[in-house]
């Protein structure tokens, strides 16, 4: 049987997926899984497609353990488990596209040369992502590999959401606003298109909150601005990351505080966000379960941010019909989805407490003007339809 492989490295998680083919190459779910915790005490759990788990694993105290480490240890249950199964190709998120990179392609070591010019624009991701591909094309050199960008998805809003107000030459440059968990929104404009046409041809915010957080702006399934810029740490405060800033800030601590521009940047990558304000933790689940004050003024900044960023999001469409929250947050913390819709209750958004609380599919009172809803991402799938896309020339 023919089965692809889709690996997604994020910042804190590999999420990973295994899919047979059937004869016209429709893609089903085999397994799947992700290691999560990555840098604070990973864990493996992986499925089959009911959802019996078939192993799970923890590492704790491990928060040197590196994606690298991780990754090996996942190929050597896979090599085991694939037995019976010819692989046809590897998919792979790789987070920065660039602007020369608008959709999926197969690699090869020109694209591998381009690709590892974008990793200083996504140090949490794109070395990982590449480090990945590289790993398998040792193990198996014939096997297809194939790129699938987060920034392809927004490749063709407006202008004026992809400029930063900087002298033109630096945007022909390439110093431009990208935008990234493309293949997360991809999924949702499908997604809500199969589960509420009607909304998914209107004006809908979708909010990806994870470890990364963004909002992207859809006007008609496809993107019309987003939260994150040039690289993922833009928009809204992240689990590590801390979003928008003054870049102020950063001339005032390179200059003034004779802070290096590596500290810096693992400043604003690696120590702000959640862990920076809260003092404790980068997981929301874990600051939901903290009673210190700290843990709440980070929450709440937050909600906070999220909302600001949305109301300025319905500007760029115009107004708004939905509202739809996914990713490891957005998918499973009710307190934040109705702290957000709370503070955009302006714009005539009401709640269902009784729906938040279960994370039904639609979360929206009945009656509300703007739909609210919750759907799971699967940036997994995604990998795979354009995996599949780029091999047989087939649409997704
Ligand atoms: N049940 C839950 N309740 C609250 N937060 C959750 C829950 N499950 C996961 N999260 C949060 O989701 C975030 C990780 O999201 P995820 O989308 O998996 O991240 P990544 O960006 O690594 O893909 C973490 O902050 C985690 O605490
Ligand atoms: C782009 C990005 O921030 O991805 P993740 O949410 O996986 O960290
Ligand atoms: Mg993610």
């Amino acid at each position: 049987m023919k089965a692809v492989v889709s690996l997604n490295s994020g910042s804190s998680s590999i999420k990973f997926a295994l899919y047979t083919l059937d004869r016209d190459r429709k893609p089903t779910l085999s397994a799947g899984g992700k290691i999560e915790r990555i840098g604070l005490s990973p864990r493996l759990a992986i499925r089959d497609a009911a959802g019996t788990v078939l192993i799970e694993r923890e590492w704790p105290d491990e928060r040197a353990m590196t994606h690298a480490e991780l990754l090996a240890w996942l190929f050597d249950w896979a090599t085991s488990h694939l037995e019976g199964r010819e692989v046809l190709a590897v998919g792979h998120r790789v987070v920065h596209g660039g602007v020369d990179f608008a959709q999926s392609c197969l690699i090869d070591t020109i694209v591998l040369e381009e690709l590892e010019k974008l990793c200083p624009l996504a140090p949490l991701h794109q070395p990982h992502n590449l480090a990945a591909i590289r790993a398998i094309a040792a193990l198996a050199p014939d096997l297809p590999q194939v790129a699938c960008f987060d920034t392809a998805f927004h490749h063709d809003r407006p202008a004026p959401a992809t400029r930063f107000a900087l002298p033109r030459a630096l945007h022909e440059q390439g110093i431009r606003r990208y935008g990234f968990h493309g293949l997360s929104y991809d999924y949702i404009a499908r997604r809500l298109a199969e589960l509420d046409p009607s909304l998914a041809a209107g004006r809908v915010i979708a909010a990806h909150l994870g470890n990364g957080a963004s909002l992207c702006a859809m006007s008609g399934g496809k993107s019309i601005d987003t939260t994150m810029g040039f690289t993922a740490l833009d928009g809204l405060m992240m689990g590590t990351r801390c979003g928008s800033i003054d870049p102020g800030v950063i001339l005032h601590l390179q200059n003034r505080v004779g802070m290096s521009a590596a500290d810096v940047e693992a400043l604003l990558y690696k120590q702000s966000g959640l862990l920076g304000v809260s003092g404790i933790s980068s997981d929301m689940r874990e600051l939901a379960a903290s009673d210190r004050p700290e843990a709440r003024e980070a929450i709440d900044l937050f909600i906070w941010r999220a909302a600001r960023e949305a109301g300025a999001l319905a500007s760029s469409l115009g107004g708004l019909d939905g509202l739809v929250f996914t990713a490891g947050i957005g998918e499973n913390d009710a307190a934040i989805r109705a702290g957000i819709c709370e503070r955009l209750a302006w714009l005539d958004i009401s709640l269902d407490e009784r729906a938040n609380a279960v994370h039904a599919d639609v979360i929206s009172a009945p009656g509300s003007p703007i739909t609210v809803r919750v759907i799971p991402t699967d940036e997994e799938r995604m990998i795979v339809l354009q995996t599949l896309a780029t091999l047989f020339g087939v649409k997704t």
